[in-house]
């Protein structure tokens, strides 16, 4: 028989050398238990000003956030990386929000969905989600102070702008108070193998965000709209045979799909904006977007007289999309996107002087720039 130890036992030697070592960590953590709870006690009293201050003082505040993230980046010297205080601060702050004012997050559902993945990546896992079947569920949800905040996908890198939720802001008064940037990764999720797979279902965003991947590994595949990714997910549970789905890995663990094939995006940079819409309205931090749509005079020159403006003083435009109106044939709604707050002086007149020139001007909101 040896004497070695058994397989996970790491040994009397190398186990004296950790304890002194866990000793120290424990220790640490009685202080960073205690440290945090301090900070809590503070959080609650900034709960209690901001519920006096009445329904107009936002719990969440995307500017604050900003600050303290950028705080927490400076302070930090290492050797943890940035990305992981800042994971830690995002729960800290999700922990705020139960603290001051349990808050609910809708998003496009089912659950698994790359809305869900967004808003747990701004919101963390301290408040409620309401899962919803539509964008206009969504703005109606919020408008109504069902939910307090919603997630509405705006454009992806590879496959351009969400028109749909174009759409909804056209219709809605409900502001933009924040943006996020997700990267995407897309998989291949069934519970039969690839030569088996007849159909395959997603989002008509993510069967384009596939497209290439797709024709080369199952070109004789019908590709199947699904409402969302996970919904496609959940279709596919209830009819494996010879059916595939493309959504998160958080679909395939909810949904019980193995992943087939992972990354099977078409570009690896592959990354959706999502918008962030609330009820109020955050205050400038020097890094903001403001958000804004309009229409013009059907004329020759009419657009270019409202981009003059923002040239003209000086702004920078990160956006420009346009949708059909719905009213008349090939008349145009101009969504722009530039950056600054609509509460700067230059933003302010710049937004001023357009408006002389467009039919209709509305702003959907200024936000902390992701
Ligand atoms: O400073 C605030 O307004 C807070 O509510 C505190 C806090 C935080 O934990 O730092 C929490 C949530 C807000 O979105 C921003 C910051």
């Amino acid at each position: 028989m040896s004497d070695a130890a058994p397989p996970g036992d790491p040994g009397e030697a190398t186990r004296e050398k950790l304890a002194p070592l866990r000793d120290e960590i424990d220790a640490l953590d009685e202080k960073i238990v205690g440290l945090l709870n301090a900070r809590a006690r503070v959080v609650v009293k900034v709960g209690e000003v901001k519920r006096a201050g009445g329904e107009d003082v936002p719990i969440y505040a995307p500017d604050r956030e900003q600050a303290v993230l950028e705080k927490v980046r400076k302070l930090n010297h290492g050797p943890l990386p940035d990305r992981c205080l800042e994971a830690v601060w995002r729960e800290l702050m999700s922990g705020s929000f139960a603290l001051e004012r349990p808050l609910r997050i809708g998003y496009l559902g089912p659950a698994g969905s790359f809305s869900h993945l967004a808003a747990v990546s701004k919101f963390g896992q301290s408040v409620e989600y309401d899962e919803l079947s539509d964008f206009p569920a969504i703005f109606d949800a919020v408008a109504r102070g069902h939910a307090d905040y919603g997630l509405i996908p705006i454009e992806n890198s590879t496959h351009g702008g969400v028109t749909a939720s174009l759409d909804c802001f056209l219709e809605s008064g409900v502001p933009v108070c924040a943006e996020i940037l997700l990267p995407i990764h897309h998989n291949l999720l069934s519970r039969v193998p690839l030569e088996r797979i007849k159909t395959v279902y997603s989002h008509p965003q993510v069967l384009g965000q596939c497209q290439r991947w797709l024709t080369a590994q199952l070109p004789h595949a019908k590709r199947l709209d699904a409402a969302s990714s996970s919904q496609a997910a959940r279709i596919v549970a209830e009819n494996p045979s010879e059916s595939a789905a493309i959504g998160s890995t958080l679909a395939s663990q909810l949904y019980r799909l193995p992943v087939l094939f992972d990354n099977i995006e078409d570009n690896p940079n592959n990354t959706t904006r999502f918008s962030i819409i609330g009820r109020q309205s955050p205050r400038p931090t020097g890094e903001d977007k403001t958000a804004l749509v309009f229409t013009t005079e059907h004329r020759a020159g009419a657009l270019t007289d409202v981009l003059n403006v923002f040239r003209d003083h000086g702004l920078n435009l990160t956006r420009l999309a346009e949708r059909p109106s719905q009213r008349m044939n090939w008349e145009y709604y101009f969504f722009i996107d530039l950056l600054g707050h609509a509460e700067e002086p230059e933003v302010k007149a710049a937004l001023d002087e357009a408006r002389g020139h467009c039919l209709q001007l509305k702003v959907l909101g200024s936000f902390p720039r992701a």
